[in-house]
């Protein structure tokens, strides 16, 4: 593939640290593609010995893609490209007996960790939901930043602080009692073994002797320590970045870490890049204008050759029902005239509960569409309930995943016997399932409730010793007939096509099982533990960033859309209060904001669209809105404002909006 000058001076420099510096769509991905192929190619480097890293399962995807394009399935075989988490997760399953753990952990995802603080928590604190929020997240702030529970208790000064630090101390014996890590826990114990433990430092070392990282304006102080623990005095690393599109400062990155980085390796090769090549001409001089106005670190110039381009559109709309179909309109015809494919279409928004209007228009025009994030497939009941027996099958000391289904399907076992199991298990300071066996849980409870959970416990013995010693796959199968979970589905939802509906997930969750455990000619069989970690893994990174390519509209947030390039691209909701969102300009963070803003524009290819509704509800409140101050930021010339007077009334609407959609549909229609 093509370079240009600097490019391929970021592709061929490899004696040495390497940062790429760049705006959006100049080409840093492009680089960390190229320099894979280079290393293995010209540079006798294995494909296994290179790791490149990111932080979507989607960005991975790609890039993954991209190199195989260049290399072949023969050359790049044993290459590592993966999240940041995954990398994580590799590294403590690898080093399971070093770090003390048992085989068959559990991953606790969002639900989980909820569930875990409020069980820790005393009363009040647990019916107050934002405080234990505020606990999450300190939690995890805690955790980036490298510090365990004994340094957060001792340095803590305000009471708050010093409660919170106490209920991390508890938090972590808890997961360590359940066999269980939960997010974060995946960079910053691999980080602390790494810097502790010599032995497995060197042995990862020598397993990544090169290691590439894009999108690095992201990493936050635990991933930073782990790239630097990871390449060692050889410091033989390419990372690329833009810190004008960091905007996850809220989960603990660090835009910094650029700086830092010149600090900690003196002899790094900075490398800038300025021909943008992804964008009209129009749409990066927006860009660039509107992020002006962010104070900067770096100077960075961007030029493109692609010409000048259409005018930014910008259309206000009534309300937010008028937005989705006056969006949806523009896409139908756009694509009658230019003939385009659905794919080629992008609406970012804000937060995801703005997809439900845009989701609901596409669907009544008949517009196939794949939206990110929203309704993740993990999270639906049926997939967590199977999940949570698989989790149990696998790791019997995942008291969560036992609480969810030891009566889902229902098996007479009340709360007060659940409760009393409970009391034993903490006075004996083992699981719930353990506790199930315990001869001191026959005195406490007599008759049905004990049967049914000795019962319980026994078949599941069973059921996780058939999957262990004979065929997983038919033990898996098994599971869902011995509980009869389609009846259950049948009888606890809403209607018979609701329940065909869960059913039909359920398979699908199957037939994805049953891949992963039977392998291919390019993936090894896996073990039942790992399907489990793997797909709750893939459940907490991905949201629902499903795997298929077809030909559909795509619907995702702005944070989702990082990376990522379509030719005509929809930001909607330009509004004070949703883009900037109303948190960042309470907190004096808008800085943010426009970051994200910034984002979003330079997604576009050809021809950006931007909409706003000038009354909008939110929290069962209308109220009249006003227009964002990123739109105002940008060069007006290139503005094309239209309805700034929205059509009123009903009627109005109906005509200008619909009969419009309407007429299309007919054109449509109509041989050609
Ligand atoms: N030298 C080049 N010649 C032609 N096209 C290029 C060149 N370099 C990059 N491109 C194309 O430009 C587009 C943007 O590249 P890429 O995605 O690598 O940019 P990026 O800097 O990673 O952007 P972002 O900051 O949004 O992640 C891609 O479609 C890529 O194929
Ligand atoms: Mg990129």
């Amino acid at each position: 593939m093509k370079l240009n000058p600097k490019q391929d001076e970021a592709v061929k420099y490899i004696s040495g640290p390497c940062l790429v510096l760049a705006g959006a769509g100049s080409g840093k991905t492009r680089v960390i593609t190229n320099k894979i192929a280079y290393l293995v190619q010209k540079c006798e480097y294995q494909a296994r010995n290179i790791a490149a890293v990111t932080f979507t399962n989607k960005a991975a995807k790609e890039m993954r893609e991209r190199v195989l394009q260049t290399l072949g399935k023969q050359e790049s075989k044993g290459l590592w490209v993966s999240t940041f988490h995954t990398l994580g997760l590799e590294i403590i399953k690898k080093e399971l007996k070093t770090l003390g753990f048992k085989p068959g952990f559990s991953l606790f995802d969002d639900q989980d960790t909820n569930q875990l603080l409020a069980d820790l928590t005393e009363d009040e604190l647990k019916k107050d939901k934002d405080l234990l929020n505020l606990l999450k997240m300190q939690i995890g702030s805690w955790k980036n930043e490298l510090i365990l529970p004994e340094q957060a208790i001792r340095e803590a000064r305000e009471p708050q602080k010093a409660l919170f630090a106490q209920l991390y101390a508890r938090y972590q014996n808890q997961l360590r009692a359940y066999n269980a890590l939960d997010f974060d826990d995946l960079i910053m114990i691999p980080t602390l073994l790494l810097s502790s433990n010599a032995t497995s430092r060197e042995r990862w070392q020598q397993r990544f002797r090169y290691l590439l990282v894009d999108e690095y304006q992201d990493t936050n102080t635990s991933q930073y320590q782990l790239v630097k623990l990871l390449v060692g005095e050889r410091a033989r690393f390419t990372v690329v970045g833009d810190d004008d599109q960091s905007i996850y400062s809220w989960r603990g990155a660090r835009p910094q870490n650029l700086v830092l980085l010149s600090k900690d390796y003196p002899g790094l090769r900075l490398i800038k890049l300025e021909q943008n090549y992804r964008s009209a001409g129009r749409i990066l001089k927006a860009a660039n204008i509107l992020i002006a106005n962010n104070p900067h670190e770096f100077e960075k110039k961007l030029f493109s050759e692609l010409g000048y381009g259409e005018q930014i559109k910008v259309i206000g709309c009534r309300d937010e029902e008028h937005e989705s179909e006056r969006v949806v309109a523009e896409i139908i015809s756009h694509k009658f005239m230019k003939r385009t494919s659905y794919k080629d279409y992008a609406i970012l928004y804000r937060g995801n509960h703005q997809a439900r209007g845009f989701e609901k228009s596409l669907m009544s025009n008949r517009i196939p569409y794949k939206i990110s994030g929203g309704m993740s497939f993990f999270s639906r009941s049926e997939i967590k309930d199977i999940m949570a027996y698989l989790r149990l099958l696998v790791n019997q000391d995942d008291d969560n995943a036992f609480l969810r289904i030891v009566n889902t399907p229902r098996r007479e076992i009340g709360t007060v016997t659940l409760e009393k199991l409970g009391t034993l298990a903490n006075e004996k300071h083992q699981s719930l399932f353990a506790t199930c066996f315990d001869n001191d849980l026959g005195y406490r409870l007599k008759g049905r409730g004990f049967n049914a959970l000795a019962g319980f416990a026994r078949w599941v013995v069973e059921l996780s010793d058939n999957a262990v010693r004979s065929d997983t796959l038919e033990a898996v199968k098994d599971l869902v007939r011995n509980i009869n979970y389609e009846a259950y589905l049948y009888e606890s939802s809403p209607s018979a096509k609701a329940a065909e509906m869960r059913m039909k997930n359920v398979s699908e969750l199957y037939r994805w099982i049953t891949d992963m455990l039977t392998g291919d000619a390019d993936n090894p069989p896996m073990t039942l533990a790992e399907v489990v970690s793997k797909l709750t893994l893939r459940d907490m990174l991905e949201r629902n960033e499903e795997e298929d390519e077809a030909d559909a509209v795509q619907l995702l947030t702005l944070h989702a859309s990082k990376g990522l390039e379509y030719p005509y691209v929809f930001m909607v909701g330009m509004e004070e209060g949703l883009l900037p969102h109303q948190v960042s300009i309470d907190e004096d963070n808008v800085d943010e904001e426009r970051r994200l803003a910034y984002v979003g524009i330079t997604r576009a290819q050809q021809e950006l669209t931007l909409t706003y509704a000038k009354i909008r509800r939110q929290f069962g409140e209308t109220s009249q809105t006003e227009l964002s101050r990123f739109v105002q930021e940008l060069p007006q010339d290139d503005l094309a404002f239209e309805n700034k007077k929205a059509p009123n009334t009903q009627a109005e609407r109906m005509e200008k909006g619909q009969a419009r959609v309407a007429n299309l549909r007919a054109m449509l229609k109509k041989p050609q």
